[in-house]
């Protein structure tokens, strides 16, 4: 179980994540979803305990990673971005000397490295030097690393990150097989990565969680969107509260207006209590419809933020 609450990093003036909050429960598979810049690192290292949040708590199976850090991330395997691997060492050398920073004991060693091995399919290459690896070979060994000490939770930054189709395959076949033990978060800017492998999926935008959401959701359950021209500080608890709104995000903003999609079973009848709660409130109304949650629709709430990060 992952709770991250009110999570905010910033590098100098620049807020790479900003108040964002999930929980994630065992045996999810959760795409974390955003195009290049939009935070997911950030979040997957504060994850991890490798990087101090600016603000917000993370509990990892109830333990404070901030306190309690050691053990939180005994439960933690973590595929880092571009994975540094030593390629004048073999994969045994290289899972060897993993087992020994990862602090599990001399004796314990042998069968967790040939566990990892089989479970990565690494057996043929396993004394061969990793700088003559392929690129999906060289995944596969830093996959094996995460997962020496069996961790229940497993991190894995752009797991398919430069492979070609086969390897891409392979690597998902990998990813599905090791959700059978653990909790998956995978970070990815490509939607067929999340569609292929995950049950869930967090969009990042700008540093902002844009979008939490079920894959089996997408598609079938129409949400309502309504745009208002009200700050989210104000609109989203009252929006939220409303009766028949399961949860208000923040869409997208232009100018004053912001746009807010609201989570609700039957988006049809919702609609005419939240145009009286908004008039009731003074505000005024500058939209409101029913939009289908499809992949284009998703798809759109990442490519949006690509566009205003190109346009600046
Ligand atoms: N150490 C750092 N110092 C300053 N800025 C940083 C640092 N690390 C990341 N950033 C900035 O923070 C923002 C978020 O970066 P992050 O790497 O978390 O994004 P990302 O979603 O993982 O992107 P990518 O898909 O390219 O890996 C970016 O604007 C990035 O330039």
């Amino acid at each position: 179980m992952i709770e991250v609450r009110h999570l905010s990093r910033h590098y100098g003036a620049l807020k790479a994540v900003q108040d964002v909050s999930f929980s994630i429960d065992t045996g999810e598979i959760v795409g974390l979803l955003g195009h290049n810049g939009a935070g997911k690192t950030t979040i997957m290292k504060m994850l991890t305990g490798y990087l101090e949040p600016s603000a917000g708590t993370i509990r990892i199976d109830g333990l404070d990673i901030a306190e309690q850090r050691r053990e939180a991330q005994r439960r933690i395997g973590y595929l880092p971005e571009n994975c540094p691997l030593y390629p004048e060492m073999t994969v045994l050398d290289s899972l060897d000397y993993q087992a020994s920073l990862l602090g599990l004991a001399p004796d314990r060693r042998p069968a967790a490295i040939r566990r990892a091995v089989e479970r990565t399919e690494l057996g043929a290459k396993a004394t061969a030097a990793i700088g003559t690896l392929s690129r999906g070979y060289r995944q596969r060994v830093g996959v094996a690393q995460a997962i020496l000490h069996e961790p229940r939770i497993l991190i894995l930054d752009e797991p398919t990150n430069g492979l070609d189709p086969a390897q891409i395959q392979h690597m998902r076949a990998l990813v599905r097989e090791l959700a059978r033990e653990a909790t998956l978060i995978i970070s990815t800017h490509i939607l067929q990565e999340v569609e292929a492998v995950c049950g869930r999926v967090l969009i990042m935008r700008g540093g902002q969680l844009a979008l939490d959401s079920r894959l089996d959701a997408i598609g079938r359950r129409p949400r309502l969107v309504v745009t208002l021209d009200r700050d989210p500080d104000e609109a989203l608890p009252a929006l939220s509260a409303l009766d028949g709104i399961g949860s208000a995000v923040l869409l997208d903003q232009d100018g004053t207006r912001h746009r807010f999609a609201l989570e609700t079973d039957d988006a049809q009848s919702a609609a005419p209590g939240v145009a009286r709660a908004v008039c009731e409130r003074g505000w005024s109304l500058h939209g409101l419809e029913t939009e289908r949650q499809d992949l284009e629709a998703l798809f759109g709430a990442v490519t949006l933020e690509r566009m205003e990060a190109t346009h600046g």
